[in-house]
């Protein structure tokens, strides 16, 4: 494995990028120079990074939708109705599963229908067909800072795309849109190619080009306990630090329990700042997101709502810097825009009506804390330790044994053998913990927790678990009581 968390020389960058810009013929239009001029007269009404930071000074959670449709007319449409009936502070360009597979003859065809049909026949917005042209448009036709959002194992020359079209965030990162969204695309592939993604934002930075990075918080979204979402956050935010970032967003999927869901974004943030520090990245710029509840939605939009409201009073009472929001149809598929701006008006009147509240510190909350950062850093530390201090060849090596291990992933590299299940107040806890290094003390905190809802629920602490929690949401509940 030649893999290095190492930061990419300008000659190395330089030389694998000649061959990704011409992946798709809309490459040759990537022009860095002009791009850099371009982003330089980007306001800072307008760039994701100043935004953020501005929240976070003033204690302020922004609100940004998912969206994405075929054609640019549309999607400019969708957009502006999001940034005006529905308030987004922030826009998102949702990007097809054709581009996020770089099968970008499909989108083609894709687009061509959808001009055919007259409506979307992708779920989403197919920015390398559109180019640097096509996502300008869309840039400069809304008001308020615009992000690619996808899930996109190689996302190379899409990240050149969007980034030179003044789209001043990316979504991802190489654990986080490997092991939750492919099947068979090593470990070792995805973290070097967002290495090359990272090193991309790090060649505007040193430009003076603020622009933002996300790793993918949620992963699976069922039942992924905190300190394993946290610990892969907390990897990607040093992998891209390494290459140059400077304003990273750290994300974490809501789980249910509000105590530990709040808990999870505290741990979370102070938990990337210390290791940036520890490993010498001064100056990153470090927020966070919180992802409403990825699980099953109820297909009644008066639950709906409810699942959207409970989700924006978390992210409030966290204090995370910025919430994505869910909508009424999500049960149902791509939402109207309609229902989409609907979401958005629920989030930003309950963060309203939050305004300035914060979750207080407890006993309870500081346990959940330290619980979190304890278990997140167990993970942490064996991978560095089995990467022989490299981070990157580590975290190759630490999914390879299970050191961290996302349940229910589709990727053949994760190790699959770690088992959650929620305790009696829903919060997630390990239930088998496979082959995570978790201390004993760990494991019987987690076990003694299990054991509380055995008793409740007069049955053995088991898988029945696990697959009852699966199915509870459905049934308008979030722990999975026994019938
Ligand atoms: C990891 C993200 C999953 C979420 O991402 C939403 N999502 C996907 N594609 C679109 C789109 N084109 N427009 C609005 N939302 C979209 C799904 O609903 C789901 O909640």
């Amino acid at each position: 494995m030649n893999l290095r968390n190492r930061k990419l020389t300008e000659e190395e960058f330089m030389g694998i990028r000649s061959d990704v810009l011409t992946h798709w013929p809309t490459g040759k239009d990537v022009d860095l120079d002009e791009a850099v001029e371009y982003l330089k007269k980007v306001p800072d009404e307008k760039n994701v990074a100043k935004k953020l930071r501005k929240a976070k000074e003033e204690g302020v959670t922004l609100a940004q939708p998912r969206a994405g449709v075929a054609l640019i007319e549309d999607h400019i449409e969708l957009l502006l109705h999001l940034e005006k009936e529905g308030g987004a502070d922030l826009l998102p360009s949702t990007i097809d599963s054709y581009t996020r597979q770089n099968r970008y003859a499909e989108c083609q065809v894709g687009i061509e229908e959808s001009i055919r049909l007259g409506r979307s026949m992708l779920n989403g917005f197919p920015a390398v067909n559109h180019g640097v042209a096509g996502c300008r448009r869309v840039f400069e036709a809304i008001h308020v800072p615009l992000q690619a959002r996808h899930g996109t194992p190689d996302a190379r020359l899409l990240s050149e795309i969007i980034h030179a079209s003044g789209w001043t965030s990316n979504e991802g990162g190489g654990i986080s849109y490997n092991i939750p969204y492919a099947k068979s695309v090593s470990m070792e592939k995805t973290i070097t190619d967002w290495q090359y993604c990272d090193r991309l934002v790090g060649y505007y930075e040193e430009r003076g080009i603020e622009l933002n990075r996300e790793p993918f918080g949620p992963l699976t979204g069922t039942l992924v306990p905190p300190s394993t979402s946290n610990a892969v956050a907390v990897i990607e935010a040093l992998l891209a630090a390494e290459q140059g970032v400077k304003n990273i967003t750290v994300g974490y999927g809501q789980c249910g329990n509000l105590l530990q869901d709040i808990a999870a974004i505290r741990a979370l943030e102070s938990q990337t700042d210390e290791y940036l520090k520890r490993f010498g990245y001064e100056g990153v710029y470090v927020t966070t997101v919180f992802h409403q509840w990825m699980g099953g939605f109820p297909e009644d939009e008066a639950k709906a709502f409810g699942v959207i409201s409970l989700g924006s009073t978390a992210a409030a009472l966290a204090g995370a810097t910025k919430v994505i929001v869910k909508t009424p149809h999500e049960a149902l598929g791509i939402p109207t825009k309609e229902a989409n701006a609907q979401g958005i008006r629920d989030t930003k009147m309950t963060l309203n009506m939050l305004k300035g509240q914060r979750m207080p510190m407890s006993t309870e909350l500081a346990d959940e804390i330290t619980i979190i950062k304890a278990e997140t850093a167990c993970m942490i530390e064996k991978v560095l330790e089995v990467g022989k201090g490299d981070l990157a060849r580590g975290t190759v090596e630490g999914f390879r044994l299970g050191l961290i291990d996302v349940p229910f992933a589709p990727s053949k590299y994760n190790y699959g053998k770690m088992m959650p299940a929620r305790d009696n107040t829903g919060a997630v806890r390990y239930l088998n913990a496979g082959n995570v290094p978790l201390t004993k003390e760990l494991l019987d905190f987690n076990k003694a927790k299990l054991e509380e809802r055995g008793n409740y629920e007069h049955r053995k602490v088991g898988f029945q678990m696990t697959v009852d929690d699966i199915f509870a949401v459905g049934k308008g509940m979030l722990i999975g009581r026994p019938e």
